[in-house]
């Protein structure tokens, strides 16, 4: 269904359109919060390496449509609440949830002619027509996707696979269109990342502090030196665009129009903004360099000047559009109420789980619409020039002609007219030849590429090559490198006429010599380089087969193509990025998939680990490499946290990533979320971008310097912290009975190593502290029911703690909760001691034993946590002093050594 509201709005203002998308297969993607996660072609493995099929339908399994749509007014209804519903009503609403089937080369199309569903075609024809259109026209414009992670803004903008979203049809038809105008395409594409600009066509040297953002009174903000190349055609561009996290796309339109004498230029903004939830969720994780805010401030600040923007169209007085608050709004300010034509696309997930979500997104969608711009035909500079010249010199000939009907043709004035005429006839000219000139070049630009792939086609059907694997699909097998006959080095250096030269982390001026002698070929590692096939590092020359996959230095990733002989029709996609990391985690012992009894299920929450353990493993392999190379004296490590542990209840407790920071010659220890190690590897790189534009400035000897930053804005660097090693279980059972306990407990570090013995008591006893003999053991817990319960729990010693035996300067302290006290209680701090007498002693009261209290005390455990300390970080302290801390439920008298 493609439903049109016709005439709601003035031509200017934001047009907005909301789709729904069909139930998802498979969500896995959502569980890795990054753009550059998408479509993840992933991999799952038993043990022994086999690929197995792909775990059973999740996602949107089981979920519920709450969403309905009328012609172009769309209902949301609340899950909870089956009266409540809401409505919206915009320029076009697409139903793509249901009525689909799959033709045979993979295009989602209605069912039946006419049928309700909204395939790409028709999103194409209402919104990508007319934003081409309007940029043909000189317009400047925009086109924008909103809505939440996974619900269908890469599938609108981009597409998967044959159903092409509005871009790469809108390049068809851009050069399909062009034919009778001057060429005259430019592309460019960027990623706003906490708040800096990262120029994605020129990846391999990035700007530390990214580029910078300038405005010009007749341009309005733009990116400084943002790289540029002219396409002339859709796969081209598609090549280029087809990148991981991008987030704006400019296509530059420049026409010259010969006969008229005009050109017109316009942009094409293509906007893919990360998913709306992000504002919220991931400002809930505080980092001492505050990423988390600033990634959000693009996705806040647009929502604010969305808002500013409606009520401005409303008749609001408003005093200021906070366009400069973000880089984000800064370049979509000609987008949002500026000069630009432009139309929005909020992609909404059908499910009820999604409900809040989707309320948002139509929310927002709804004050979108509202905004009005003031779309104006785009004259250059230079343009205006050409025009005011045309214009003067129809003057001058009016005058001359009048002058002429005088009789008075020779005169000074005349004269002076016929060299004011010439000299504007010659900038005219000069002009129009300088903008000729540069589409030529443009042209000699794509001619040399087209010899290029000519050349490499050659090449390919002689000689083995290494291909590319790149995290982004798209973007492998961009480079092949050719291993013709003899002895090759490869490596960072360039100079030596037999060289492979490449770049990235960890890679040597000279890191492995190849040989193609008698149509075999090696690879030998030279000293102290990283050279990885399928999995298993080497040091040894290595003959390589069709298909090995190649790690050198942290992690450039090639995969070896055999002679073509050896190539046969074999399908070379399914060795994609995924593979590689999960062929190394393999090697580490990280598995995935129980193959038992033929069951090929997996525990999703294992599932979603193991992603997250293969996506991060090349990013802490960089992390160490740029740790090393500015002597930073940090380690990271990847660790599944809660591997071995449980709640209260005995519940597993959920699986997640962390990475465990070693400063290794201080002895200090951080854990750090996922989240955080990301950002934080983002700060790194720009602190080993800095130093590595210092090294060849002053030609620093290698080793000599690190990156000169104050510590606290060093992303290597964290204040000390207590962290939590592991814990234990004292189940609680037997004090419903009034039976005292007395227990060696294991402390299980996450992954399930042994930490700690810790010696525990659980002793019932009179409200002054003395225990209760076996005459006040209970046969049915019933009976404490209303009655006063007194216990003291007793934390005895710590027996083999493996924190201290690391290193004698540090100490422990436990933590625990019990029942509905609020705050934890802490053991006082213990250093230097392998084997603490900890003898700490609380007691707790119950005045009236409640039915709840029972269940606990019969259902439950204490959870005794083990916190290591470090030199220079603080004890933990018990928060609640008062008794009135536990809210008359379960009192307790302040810890005490006994
Ligand atoms: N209209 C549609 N028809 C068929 N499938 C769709 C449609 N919209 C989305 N999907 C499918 O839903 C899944 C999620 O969509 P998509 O990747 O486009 O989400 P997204 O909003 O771009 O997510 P993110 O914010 O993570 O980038 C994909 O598998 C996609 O193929």
């Amino acid at each position: 269904m493609r439903a049109k509201a016709a005439g709601m709005h003035s031509k200017d203002c934001v047009k907005v359109a909301v789709r729904v998308r069909p139930f998802n297969k498979d969500s896995h993607f959502f569980l890795f919060p990054f753009k550059s996660y998408l479509n993840p072609p992933i991999v799952w493995f038993c043990p022994s390496l086999t690929l197995l099929p792909p775990p059973p339908e999740r996602g949107d399994a089981g979920s519920r449509c709450i969403v309905s749509m009328v012609t172009s007014s769309i209902t949301i209804q609340d899950p909870r609440e089956s009266q409540s519903r809401r409505s919206f009503c915009f320029d076009y609403a697409y139903w793509s949830h249901s009525g689909f089937t799959r033709d045979r080369g993979g295009l989602y199309v209605p069912e039946e002619p006419g049928g309700r569903y909204s395939d790409q075609d028709s999103v194409f024809q209402d919104l990508g027509e007319g934003v081409l259109e309007n940029a043909l026209q000189g317009y400047n414009a925009t086109l924008l996707a909103y809505g939440q992670t996974g619900s269908g803004k890469s599938y609108s903008m981009v597409g998967y696979g044959p159903n092409k979203g509005l871009v790469p049809k809108l390049c068809d038809r851009l050069f399909h269109h062009r034919e009778n105008r001057t060429p005259g395409v430019f592309f460019s594409m960027l990623e706003i990342y906490n708040e800096q600009v990262v120029d994605l066509l020129s990846r391999g040297s990035r700007t530390p502090g990214g580029l910078r953002v300038r405005e010009e009174q007749q341009r309005g903000f733009y990116v400084e030196g943002l790289r540029t190349v002219p396409c002339d055609s859709a796969p081209q561009v598609e090549q280029l665009m087809d990148s991981r996290s991008h987030m704006l796309i400019i296509l530059q339109l420049k026409q010259i129009f010969s006969k008229e004498s005009i050109t017109k230029q316009s942009n094409i903004n293509l906007v893919d903004l990360a998913g709306s939830e992000r504002q919220r969720s991931s400002g809930s994780e505080a980092d001492r360099l505050k990423e988390g805010t600033a990634i959000n401030l693009s996705l806040t600040t647009l929502g604010n000047v969305i808002s500013s923007l409606a009520d401005v169209a409303v008749g609001k007085k408003v005093v200021h559009i906070p366009y400069r608050d973000s880089v984000l709004t800064k370049l979509l300010q000609s987008a949002l109420g500026g000069n630009s034509r432009t139309v929005m696309i909020a992609t909404l997930s059908p499910a009820d789980i999604c409900y809040e979500e989707s309320l948002s997104t139509l929310r927002y969608a709804e004050r979108a619409k509202r905004i009005q711009n003031r779309a104006v035909v785009n004259e250059s500079p230079t343009e205006r020039l050409v025009k005011e010249l045309k214009a003067e010199n129809a003057r001058l000939l009016q005058r001359l002609s009048r002058l002429g009907q005088e009789g008075r043709r020779a005169n000074d004035e005349t004269k002076e007219l016929r060299q004011l005429l010439t000299h504007n006839e010659l900038q005219i000219r000069a002009i129009q030849t300088l903008w000729e000139q540069h589409l030529q070049e443009a042209l000699k630009d794509w001619e040399q590429q087209y010899a290029n792939i000519t050349q490499e086609r050659r090449m390919m059907q002689m000689h083995p090559y290494i291909l590319n694997i790149n995290e982004d699909t798209q973007l492998s097998g961009v480079v092949k490198l050719f291993i013709q006959e003899g002895e090759w080095d490869i490596g960072l250096c360039d100079s030596t006429p037999r060289y492979i030269s490449i770049k990235g982390l960890g890679i040597q001026e000279r890191h492995a010599v190849f040989r193609n002698e008698q149509r075999r070929v090696t690879l030998t590692p030279l000293a102290g380089s990283k050279v990885i096939v399928n999995g298993n590092s080497i040091s040894q020359t290595t003959e390589l087969q069709h298909l090995d996959r190649l790690i050198l230095g942290s992690n450039c990733t090639y995969l070896f193509i055999g002679f073509p002989s050896e190539r046969g029709g074999d399908d070379w996609s399914r060795y994609d990025y995924d593979y590689f990391q999960s062929e190394l985690a393999a090697a580490e012992g990280i598995h995935l998939g129980e193959s038992s009894a033929g069951s090929s299920q997996t525990d999703p929450s294992l599932l979603a680990v193991f992603y997250d353990f293969i996506k991060l493993m090349p990013m802490v392999a960089e992390a160490n490499q740029m740790s090393q190379e500015l002597n930073k004296d940090v380690e990271f490590k990847l660790e599944i946290k809660n591997l071995a542990l449980s709640d209260s209840k005995g519940h597993d407790l959920k699986k997640e990533i962390v990475i465990i920071v070693t400063a290794v010659g201080r002895k200090q220890v951080w854990m750090w979320s996922k989240t955080k190690f990301v950002n934080r590897k983002f700060l790194m790189e720009d602190a080993y971008q800095l130093h590595q534009a210092e090294k060849s400035r002053d030609n620093i000897a290698e080793g000599l310097s690190t990156a000169v930053l104050p510590r606290d804005k060093d992303p290597f660097w964290d204040p000390v912290e207590p962290l939590l090693l592991g814990s234990a279980h004292l189940w609680l059972q037997s004090l419903a009975f009034r039976i005292p306990l007395e227990e060696q407990l294991e402390v299980l570090g996450s992954e399930g190593t042994e930490e700690a013995i810790l010696q525990a008591q659980l002793v019932p006893c009179t409200s002054t502290g003395l225990a209760q003999g076996e005459d006040d053991i209970l046969i049915d817990p019933s009976e404490l029911l209303g009655r006063r319960l007194d216990f003291q729990l007793v934390l005895e010693q710590c027996c083999g703690l493996r924190w201290i035996r690391e290193a004698r300067d540090r100490g422990v302290q436990i933590g625990f909760r019990l029942f509905d006290c609020s705050h934890p209680f802490y053991s006082p701090a213990v250093w230097h001691n392998v084997n603490p007498l900890l003898d700490h002693r609380v007691h707790f009261a119950s005045l009236h034993t409640s039915q709840r209290l029972l269940d606990y005390l019969q259902s439950s455990a204490v959870v005794l946590e083990l916190w290591g300390l470090q030199e220079g970080c603080t004890d933990l302290v018990s928060s609640g002093g008062s008794e009135d801390d536990c809210r008359g439920h379960l009192h307790h008298r302040g810890g005490r050594s006994s």
